[in-house]
Parts: structure tokens; sequence; C-alpha cells
């Protein structure tokens, strides 16, 4: 009896300690809503907004599908653009918009202000925190040492692969010359994934070949659940989100993906011990001959230190393959294929380039060089235009690690504030006319005094893209790093095209969704964003 009693007061103990901690957690909660309620007052909002339900209900109206928000700035992109920012709650989770040169300014170019915002957290399964997701000293220590795998005469090295490849995509393309108008939106998606996969691990996998592999439809898998996983707040909990069908067929790709990466990371080790055997062997004999072998930045990464002469741990290179085969990869896709869009659509922007790459190449089909990219003025602007009209990365975005004002508002610590390049790009002081096509934006005259701040498809300020960092001191062509990958694809591919005599099939026609009324092919690796420029 005394033993039941004792069982039964501690069961009650028990379930009293629950109630009062879930409580006092739910008030916590409460009061830190209202605190942010009540701090991010007088920044202007969007309506409907409801208590703790937010503005979620302009993300899921039927009929209008996902990237609603994001939509309407763009349709309403005039209302918005007099506003110096805007504040929108998902749920009970606010965010701070900027698309103002000035107002981006203050969040890019702080050193504080480094941290990667909550919807991040989404990619960590994959990438671990490899450099695009960590924060910190770990962030810190990862940049300095990753940065000079960046190094100019190191990325020519990848030149090769890039050629090569190009030539596969210009083979398959010109089959369809002359024939009935087709997608080429998955060729030139495979063939930036080859690249990426060449460059990043040293493994041809063959994508544009077979585009069936396990691999690659796994990693377009993952991205695709990503991206909605990110705009989906009922798949945010870790704990729920094993019970949906999408959880689940994460766990899957996340599985094929590590374990691709994983047998590449050992392969690689195991070919460096046999290579260093070989090595010895050879030069104990005599003395060393041969081709050049190619170095990926997997090699690079096997053997790079910190300042403290420290290696990185298996998972520490794991999480940056991961990484680098998703931040360069659809990126650099992307790029492209809005380059080719655009140039379909202007005739007049596509016959300058052809007459620039006539002037590079005349007659030969050599595979490009690093001094012919240099020569290609008016495509470099070709690809900085695409790039303003239709960011890779249409938004981005941050933690605030400390208050701070931005045009006259106070943001408080720990705040989400979301860079938005698609809308900043289309600011029509700095960008007259704003949604015409107009490569001439970007000659150097007409850059001159152009707001640091108005033009970041590479982000800007200490954590930008690391491809745009390794440019810059070598060249004045601000941010053109990152693209270099893209420039020389599609330097190659439309070289190779445009030199054939059939240039006139990258036209209106000969891309189905070059006509704006046309819907475009549904795309595995998109962000929101195609909801928004396909309006
Ligand atoms: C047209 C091509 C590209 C564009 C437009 C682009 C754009 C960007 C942007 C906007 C960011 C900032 C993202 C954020 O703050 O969340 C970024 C970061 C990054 N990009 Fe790129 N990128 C491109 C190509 C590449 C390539 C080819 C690579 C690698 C092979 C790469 C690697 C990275 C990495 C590692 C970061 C994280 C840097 C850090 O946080 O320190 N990007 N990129």
């Amino acid at each position: 009896m005394g033993a039941l009693q004792l069982a039964q007061d501690r069961d009650r103990l028990f379930y009293w300690g629950a109630g009062v901690v879930t409580l006092l957690f739910t008030c916590r909660l409460l009061l830190d809503y209202l605190g942010k309620w009540k701090a991010l007052k007088p920044i202007p909002g969007v309506s409907p907004c409801y208590p703790l339900l937010g503005n979620a209900l302009l993300f899921e109206r039927k009929g209008e599908g996902n990237g609603h928000f994001f939509k309407q700035i763009v349709h309403n992109l005039e209302e918005f653009r007099n506003l110096p920012l805007l504040k929108l709650w998902i749920g009970p989770l606010p965010f701070v918009i900027l698309y103002h040169p000035d107002a981006v300014e203050v969040v890019l170019n702080s050193s504080k202000h480094i941290e990667k915002s909550f919807p991040y957290k989404f990619l960590h399964p994959w990438l671990g925190t490899g450099l695009l997701t960590s924060t910190g000293d770990k962030w810190r220590s990862r940049r300095k040492m990753i940065t000079p795998t960046f190094h100019f005469t190191i990325l020519a090295d990848f030149l090769e692969v890039m050629n090569e490849q190009a030539n596969i995509l210009v083979d398959k393309l010109e089959k369809h010359v002359d024939k009935e108008p087709f997608d080429c939106f998955l060729d030139i998606t495979l063939c930036a994934l080859d690249i990426i996969c060449e460059t990043a691990m040293g493994k041809n996998v063959g994508a544009q070949n077979n585009r069936d592999s396990e691999y690659v439809r796994a990693l377009y898998k993952m991205s695709d659940l990503i991206h909605h996983r990110q705009k989906s707040p009922w798949l945010w909990s870790n704990l729920m989100y094993p019970m949906f069908q999408e959880g689940r067929e994460h766990t899957r790709s996340l599985k094929i993906l590590h374990s691709f990466t994983d047998n590449v990371i050992a392969e690689k080790v195991c070919e460096i011990k046999n290579h260093t055997q070989q090595k010895d062997d050879f030069d104990d004999n005599c003395e060393q001959s041969g081709p050049k072998k190619r170095r990926a930045f997997l090699d690079m990464l096997l053997n790079t230190t910190d300042n403290e002469g420290k290696k990185l741990s298996y998972m520490d290179i794991r999480e940056e393959v991961d990484t680098f085969m998703f931040e360069g990869h659809d990126t650099t896709a992307a790029a492209m294929n809005w380059v080719i869009y655009l140039l379909g659509c202007h005739p007049e922007a596509q016959k300058k380039v052809h007459r620039e790459l006539d002037e590079v190449f005349g007659n030969s089909d050599r595979p490009v060089t690093m001094d012919d990219v240099k020569k290609l003025r008016y495509l470099e602007c070709v690809v900085k235009e695409a790039l303003r009209l239709f960011p890779s990365v249409p938004f981005f975005a941050r933690t605030t690690s400390e208050d701070c004002h931005i045009r006259g508002f106070k943001i408080p610590k720990a705040m989400e504030v979301i860079v938005v390049p698609y809308v900043l790009h289309r600011e029509p002081e700095i960008f007259p006319d704003p949604e015409e096509f107009r490569p001439e934006r970007f000659f150097p005259e007409n850059s001159k005094g152009r707001h640091p701040y108005a033009y970041v498809p590479f982000s800007a300020g200490p954590r930008n893209c690391i491809g745009a960092f390794a440019v810059v001191p070598t060249t004045e062509r601000m941010n053109l790093n990152g693209d270099f990958r893209s420039l020389w694809l599609i330097t190659a591919a439309e070289h190779f095209l445009l030199v054939s005599h059939i240039s006139i099939v990258i036209t209106f026609s000969f891309f189905p969704w070059a006509s704006p009324e046309s819907t475009l092919h549904p795309l595995y690796c998109f962000p929101p964003y195609w909801d928004v420029v396909h309006m």
C-alpha cells in the first residue's frame, strides 16, 4: 500500500513537473513572439496578417500555388519599391525583406551578420555545416583554408573538363538542328552537373549520357525536396518530417548521395596513397615525366591544412564536397539556361555575340582558352545582364547577430533577414527600364559609379560566393568568377553552334519555352523562383 502511494505521488509529481515546464516554455515563446511583434511594429508589413498565423495564408491561396508571396512582390513591385523595407510573418516567425541597395549593404557588408538564416538548417542533413551553412569561427577557418583552392591558376586547370563536356553538349544539340523545337534545359543542366562532378570530385559521372543514374536522380530529388520543405512550414519539424512521404524520400536520397560521396572520397584516398607509393618508387629510380594529372577540388581538400597545420577530417571533407556539388551546380545551370534563353529572345544581341566569337575564334573549332575568355567582353556583359534579370540565387538570408539600423528602422538581434536580388536588380533609378535585356548596362563606362550593392548575383561582402572571391583581385571584373564555368561553357557551346552556321536555331523558335506565354518545362532543382519569373 505504502509503495503504491509512493508510486502515485511520484507520477503526480512528474505530471506536475512536465506541466510546469511546458507552461514556462510556452510563456517564454509567447513573450518572445510578443516582444518581436512589438519591436517590428514600425516596419511596414503585408496584409492580411493575423496573430500567430502571420501572412501564411498568402503562401497557400487555393489555385495560386507556392511562392505566392514572391509573386506578389514582383506583381506589386512599384507598391513595395516605395517602402524602405518589408516585414513578413510566416506563422509566428518574422522575416525582414530587403531589396534596396542601402538596406542590403548594411547586412552584406557586415562581418558580424554572417550567420545563415533558419531555412538553411534544412540543408544540414545533406551538407552538414560546410562552407555554405557554417558560421562563426568554423566558417572563418574553412573559408581561409578553401579560398586558395579557387585561385585563378587552379581554375584554369579545369578548363579542359569544361571544353570536353561542352563538346558533348554541342554534339547533342547539333542533332536537333533543323528539326522540331525542343526543350534544352535538361541537356544544359546535365552538362553543368558533369563539369562540377569532375572539377569538384575528380569523378566523371557521365550524366550527359546517362541522365537516369541513381546519383543524378537523387541529386535532383534532394534539391527539390529541400526547396519544397523550406517553403512548407508543416514540414519543418524534424520529428514529423519522416512521417510524410517527402520525409521518407529525403532519407532515401540522402543515403544515395552520401554513399556516393563516401565512395568517391575512399577511391581518391586510395588513389593518392598508390600514387605516392609509385612516385616514391619512381623517384628512387629515375626522373619524373609523363602527362600532368588533373587535380580536383577534392584532391586539394585532402591536402589543405589550417593555421595550426591540422588537416580536415573525413566528415569535414564530405560536407565540403557535398556543398560544392550543391552550390556549384544548379547556380551555373540556371545561369547558362537564362543566358541562352535571353540570347534566343534577342537576335540582335545574339548577332553581337556571334561577331565577337568569330573575331576570337575565326573558323577554328579549337578548345577555348583563358585568353579567349578574357577577350569575350560583350559575352561577359550578356552573362552579367542575364544574372541581373534572373539571378541564380533569387533570394538568400541571414540571422542578425546584433541590433542594427536599416533605413531608419531598428532591426533587433536574432532577426531573420532576406535579401532579394530579383527585386534589388530591378531598381529603376539604377537600371532604367529594368525589365529590358540590355547587356550594354555592364559596359565599363555605364557601370561607373553604380552603387556597389545594387547588383549582387554572387551576394557580396565577406560571405559572398567563394567563386567570385577568387577573381576579384586578379581582374577588375567584379563578381565574374562564379560564372566562369558557365561563361566558358557558353563560350564553347555557342562557339561550336555559331561557327557551324546554325546560329539561326538559337532563336525564338528554337526554344519552345522562349515565348513568354509558353509553359516552362517543370524543373527539378529550381527554387520557387519559377513561380516568380513565370507569371
Ligand atoms: C553563376 C554561378 C553562381 C552564382 C550566381 C552563385 C551565387 C552565390 C550566392 C548568391 C551565394 C551566397 C548564398 C547565401 O548567402 O546563401 C553563393 C555562395 C557560395 N557559392 Fe556560389 N554561385 C555560383 C557558382 C558557384 C560555384 C561554381 C561554386 C563552387 C564550385 C560556388 C560555391 C559557393 C559556396 C561554397 C558558397 C558559400 C560561401 C560562403 O558562405 O562562404 N558557387 N553563391
